[in-house]
């Protein structure tokens, strides 16, 4: 996979600040009964850096990363981008300042791969609008981006786990960005796939916010981890401070051994039988 810096995966200087204040969010029409969500979640990703999500299943990850796009309703608390609080920003404008690469983005419509990424374009050129020369070029750019260029013309439904997390990505591209948030990225990639995708995050500019499982992936690629533990914030700073085998014993419920890469990196191993 050759990933490339350009037009899609380049815009340093312009990213914003997306931050989340004291986020309050129960599930979806229970009416503020029960047990909320997030609860007071503050947190803030800062432009052209990569925020880490990281906790144990059910921790409110995804719930944390829909609210940040938008796409779930908040209790109390807002969500900023930049100093615009992103409830008053309108929805075709935020769709071109977010994108947000899901979790399990399944569809089996018989489309092809170049489709699925154009799709990415809609925020730029409307819905009943044609593509266009430039649609096509940044879809293209952003295949490539993800090392994909020779699948455009094959089907969705044929890719494989990994082809298709790929292309989702090159979708969430094309759409040009400030601010990427994006849910298990990894998911289903291999070894060097990994290590190229979040580098492509990474060096791309933008205020990137990831969900992510692997601390060690966490450790290496972020500047700023959040642990989400039961839907509040646990520990929130730079991995190399917060990161360490009480936090994660605590977290976790399971307490790894720790080693340290030369340049002072946190790993986390199983402890020995
Ligand atoms: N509509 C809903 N009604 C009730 N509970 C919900 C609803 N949506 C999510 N939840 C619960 O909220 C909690 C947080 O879910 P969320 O998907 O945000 O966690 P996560 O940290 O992303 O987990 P994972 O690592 O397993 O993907 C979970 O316990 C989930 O079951």
């Amino acid at each position: 996979m050759t990933l490339s810096v350009d037009e899609v995966t380049s815009r340093a200087g312009t990213a914003a600040e997306l931050r989340a204040a004291e986020l309050v969010v129960y599930p979806a029409r229970s009416g503020d009964r029960g047990p909320a969500l997030l609860r007071g979640v503050s947190m803030t990703a800062r432009p052209a850096g990569v925020t880490g999500l990281i906790g144990p299943n059910g921790a409110g990850k995804t719930t944390l990363l829909r609210s940040l796009a938008g796409l779930q309703p908040i209790s109390s608390g807002e969500v900023l981008l930049g100093a615009r609080p992103l409830h008053r920003v309108p929805r075709r404008q935020r769709a071109r300042l977010l994108a947000l690469l899901q979790q399990q983005a399944e569809t089996e419509l018989p489309l092809a791969v170049l489709d699925v990424v154009l799709l990415g374009r809609i925020p730029h050129r409307g819905r009943w609008q044609p593509v266009g020369d430039r649609d096509t070029t940044v879809a293209a750019q952003a295949l490539r981006a993800v090392g994909m260029e020779s699948f455009a013309e094959r089907r969705w439904a044929s890719l494989s786990g990994g082809e298709r997390q790929r292309v989702q990505l090159a979708r969430a591209l094309a759409q040009q960005p400030e601010v990427l948030l994006l849910d298990e990225p990894t998911n289903h990639l291999d070894l060097r796939a990994q290590w190229e995708i979040l580098a492509l995050a990474r060096d791309s500019g933008r205020t990137v916010i990831a969900a992510l499982h692997d601390l060690n992936l966490a450790a290496a690629f972020c500047d700023h981890l959040v642990v989400l533990e039961h839907g509040t914030v646990a520990a929130a700073g730079p991995p190399a401070e917060i990161l360490s085998a009480g936090l994660v014993e605590q977290v976790y419920g399971v307490r790894p051994e720790v080693l340290h890469t030369a340049a002072g990196r946190p790993v986390f191993a199983p402890p020995a039988p």
